[in-house]
Formats: structure tokens, sequence, C-alpha cells
């Protein structure tokens, strides 16, 4: 069945990043600003109080591209029409040469699960939204649990989890806490951090340090997963180092190319099952004939999936490409299952059913009811 989809515009990915006071919000907006490489991030800060002391934090880094909403909680305005107003500002044609991404970092008393909503409300066409990120403080975990008991409730929705101030505890306490929340956390990617210093690509797709037009190719996939040797499918085990931007934890990833489109259903399961380890998948997908016309760039952080269809463009090679970035995961399982997902009769037409699943991934302009 072919799916007849309109292409839209590409969107700027909107991540909110919460967490409770003093967890290390900032400390990650500002990381992700310096190794970012390339990739221009709008900021939206949120500082509950009169003195934008956050907003002054990240002053400098980015000219215009900050705004602050510095009077009051974000998420007890009654409706979206503010914050849209900012997305607005950051994304009109002139602002959006330079973003690719937008971070709304929350005050550390909002409801994360309210702005998500709001992003999902918003009736912005070029945004999407792109998940949400909760700082936890190991230090203050058990203090902050039992003054703010609605710190489970932000771990159970959240798509990837910063165990932060590692420097601070035991590494036995720290083990603890990484449990706890892991436990809590659900199916959420859960990466322990000092000074909140994550793989900014956990967040969203970092530019390559030199220029690229348009999409993020398989090549800049490629190139930050530190292998240049080619080939189908390889292992890496990064050590800690920093180079292009890139912050390289003992991280585990690999590769997978396919000329065969995939199956659908199988990439379902395959993706509904997938490890907890696993913080990250990208890259996209040739359903062959569920869809002949798109496309599919995946795009998940933690228990986070999204599909964006997209036309092919004429002569571009029908391929499927993905990289999976994780820790602790069995990389050639996972090559193997991937591979897998391949479809037996690929010229066959398939059942009108098929895509449903991945459609369920596909993030409508109009669709706010997600949460
Ligand atoms: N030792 C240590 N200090 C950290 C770490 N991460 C952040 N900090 C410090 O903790 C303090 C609070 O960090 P922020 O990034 O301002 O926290 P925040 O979540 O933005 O705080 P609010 O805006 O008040 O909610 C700052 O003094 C940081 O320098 C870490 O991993 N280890």
């Amino acid at each position: 069945m072919s799916q007849p989809r309109q292409e839209l515009p590409q969107q700027i990915p909107v991540v909110v990043l919460a967490g409770f006071l003093g967890s290390g919000k900032t400390t990650l907006l500002n990381h992700l600003l310096h190794h970012g490489g390339g990739t221009r991030i709008g900021a939206i800060v949120n500082d509950f109080g009169s003195i934008e002391i956050d907003a002054m934090a990240v002053a400098g880094q980015l000219g215009d591209s900050t705004v602050s909403l510095g009077n009051g909680c974000l998420c007890c305005a009654v409706d979206a029409s503010e914050l849209d107003e900012y997305l607005d500002r950051l994304t009109r044609p002139s602002a959006r040469n330079g973003i690719d991404v937008i971070v709304i970092e929350a005050s550390g008393l909002a409801e994360p699960q309210e702005l998500v909503r709001m992003v999902l409300a918003s009736e912005n066409p070029r945004i999407v939204y792109g998940g949400l990120v909760e700082v936890v403080d190991a230090v203050e975990f058990d203090t902050t649990r039992e003054q703010h008991p609605e710190l489970d409730r932000h771990l159970a929705i959240a798509d990837l989890v910063v165990v932060n101030k590692a420097d601070r505890v035991p590494e036995r306490e720290h083990q603890r806490v990484l449990e706890r929340v892991r436990r809590l956390a659900g199916g959420a990617a859960v990466v322990p951090a000092t000074y909140a210093r994550v793989d900014p690509e956990f967040l969203f797709d970092c530019r390559p340090t030199r220029e690229r037009i348009g999409q993020l190719s398989f090549d800049d996939l490629h190139r930050y997963d530190g292998d240049s040797t080619g080939g189908d499918e390889h292992d890496e085990h990064g050590e800690h180092e920093e180079h292009d931007g890139h912050l390289h934890s003992a991280y585990d990833s690999l590769s997978v190319e396919s000329e065969v489109p995939l199956d659908p259903r199988r990439l379902m399961a395959f993706l509904d099952s997938r490890p907890e380890g696993l913080y990250r998948i990208k890259g996209y997908v040739d359903f062959g004939a569920a869809d002949t016309r798109n496309k599919y760039t995946v795009h998940a952080v933690g228990r986070f999936l999204r599909f964006s269809p997209e036309l092919w463009a004429p002569g571009e090679s029908r391929l499927s490409r993905l990289v999976l970035i994780g820790a602790g995961i069995d990389a050639p399982r996972l090559s193997k299952e991937l591979t897998a997902c391949a479809q037996d009769a690929p010229h066959t037409y398939a059942d009108e059913h098929s895509m449903w699943g991945v459609l369920r991934y596909v993030q409508e302009p109009q669709d706010n009811e997600r949460l």
C-alpha cells in the first residue's frame, strides 16, 4: 500500500529540559551550547522569579537565539500563547537559517508534563516535539523525592534522564541512585553524568563540524560513529575522549544498512522491545511496497520515538540506514535482529495495515493528544 503523505517542511525539534532546583539544567544547557559542534541551539529559558539568573548564565552564547521567560513559571500559564510567541520568534525564517534545535529549560518548579503538552499543542508548523530530558541531582535524590513526590511521575514520563553530580557521591551510592532511577523511569534512557557532560547526540542530531546543507546525511552519522572502515555493520567501544565537539564516553554503537526494504511490523516489534541501555536510534528506513513514495527518518531517544516521512528524492538510492548508540547493549545481537527486519518478499504488494504501527509515531502538525 502506498501511503500518500504530504511532505512536511523540515521541522525544528523542541526538547524540554526539566529537573528540580539546582539539579544541573543550566549546566546541561551550557554544555550543549559548547559541545554541540556547529549545531545552533535556540534556548527558551524559564526562570522563576524576577532575576533572570539562568538567562544570564547562558547569555553571550546565543545572541538573538535566547529568549527568556522571566516572568513566572511557564507551566502555570493558562494557555500556550506566550510560549508560541517565543517559538515563533525563534523559528522565523530570518532566525531559522541558524537554528537547528530549540531547548526549553524549564524552571525547577515547572511541571514537565504541562510543558510537553504546550509544545505538542503549539500550532507552529515549523516545530516538532523532540522529547523530555529530566536532570536528577544524585546527591539530593532521596531528599528531593521526599519533598517532591511528583519527581517519580516526572521520571516516569521522561525520555532521557541525566543522573548528574556523579563526582559528589561515592560510586556505590551513585550506582544505587542509578538503579532506583532506572526502575522509576521505566523504558527511558538513564545516563550518569558529572557537570551534565552527556553526548549532545543523545538529545538531538548535531550538525557536523563542516557545514551541511539539508538533511543530516548518513555519512554525518557515520562520522560521529568514529569508524571510517565502512561495511554493513560495525561495533565501536568509545573511550572517554572528546573530539570534533562530541563527547565520547564508553558507549557502544552499531550501524546497519539494508538494501532490502524493512518490514514495518518487524521493525516495530524490534523497536517495541528495544533494550534499556539503547539511548539513541537515528537514520532512515525504506519500507518498500508499504510506502513507495516516502523514506522514514527515525529519531529515538530512550523511549521517545518519532518517524518523519519525506519524499524520496528523484534517483535517490532506496536504502535503510540506522545508527544505534547505547551502553551495555549486545551490539551483534541487535544488528542481527535489525537485519532480520528485512522483508522476505520486498516486491509483493504490502497489506494495507502493515504501516499502522509506524504511523502511530508520525507526528502530525495537529497532533496534541500524546500525553
Ligand atoms: N560538583 C558538581 N556540581 C555541579 C554539577 N552539575 C552542576 N553543578 C553545580 O550545581 C549548581 C546548580 O547547577 P545549575 O546548572 O545552575 O542547576 P539548575 O538545575 O539550572 O538550577 P535551577 O535553575 O536553580 O533549577 C551550580 O553551581 C553548578 O555549577 C556536577 O555534576 N557536579
